[in-house]
């Protein structure tokens, strides 16, 4: 059996001045795909950027790259239709942030979107459970959501197994971030095919 996964770098901790270069240099060095981080002051107490931003990175890099927009904001219903015209490919929003998740990834879906769930560090999978049917990805996050490069929460690990893992600054910031993806997606992997072992 071949076991896969995916790595998608967080380019929060790149220079943002860069965003395009960026984007594409860790495409380069073998990311699966981009995990855009859209956080908006309310949800989060930092900003980055929008749907303008995003349909500028489109223009730049082509078809190809994979956006997973990881939508830090209070209301995430108004920004689905501005991101899917923009080029994102998944919209992934908080459970926190809304009261309607379900008619919210209907909306997504209806835009031509892929549909990404994600929890705070405080939020229980049971919370997440009655949704895993109807979404394409579940964003169990190790850290409080709003900045790079702060502390893992190991006590996020019993949450779930991964096979796509958001990496920032220690891919970004790396020297030598082929290798920094390659090591992160041959641990995974080996991971889950210990873990398929043990069944
Ligand atoms: O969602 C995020 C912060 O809210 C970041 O994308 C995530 O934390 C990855 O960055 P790093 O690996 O530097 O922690």
């Amino acid at each position: 059996m071949s076991y896969s996964a995916k790595i998608g770098p967080s380019i929060l901790s790149s220079d943002l001045s860069q965003l395009g270069n960026e984007c594409k240099r860790m495409m380069e060095c073998g990311a699966d795909y981009l995990h855009l981080d859209v956080m908006d002051g309310h949800f989060v107490p930092n900003i980055t950027f929008g749907h303008p931003m995003v349909e500028c990175l489109r223009n730049t890099l082509g078809p190809d790259p994979f956006f997973d927009m990881h939508m830090m904001v209070s209301r995430p219903e108004q920004w689905v239709k501005p991101m899917a015209a923009a080029g994102a490919n998944q919209y992934t929003f908080h459970l926190e942030a809304t009261s309607n998740p379900g008619n919210l990834i209907k909306e997504i879906r209806e835009s031509g979107m892929k549909a990404g769930l994600a929890i705070k560090p405080g939020t229980t999978v049971e919370e997440l459970a009655p949704w895993a049917g109807q979404i394409d990805m579940a964003l169990v996050m190790t850290v409080e959501p709003g900045f790079g490069g702060q502390k893992f929460m190991e006590d996020m690990m019993p949450k779930a197994g991964a096979n796509m893992i958001v990496s920032g600054s220690a891919v970004v910031s790396s020297d030598d971030p082929r290798s920094v993806i390659a090591l992160l997606k041959n641990v995974v992997i080996e991971a889950i095919q210990k873990r398929s072992l043990d069944r």
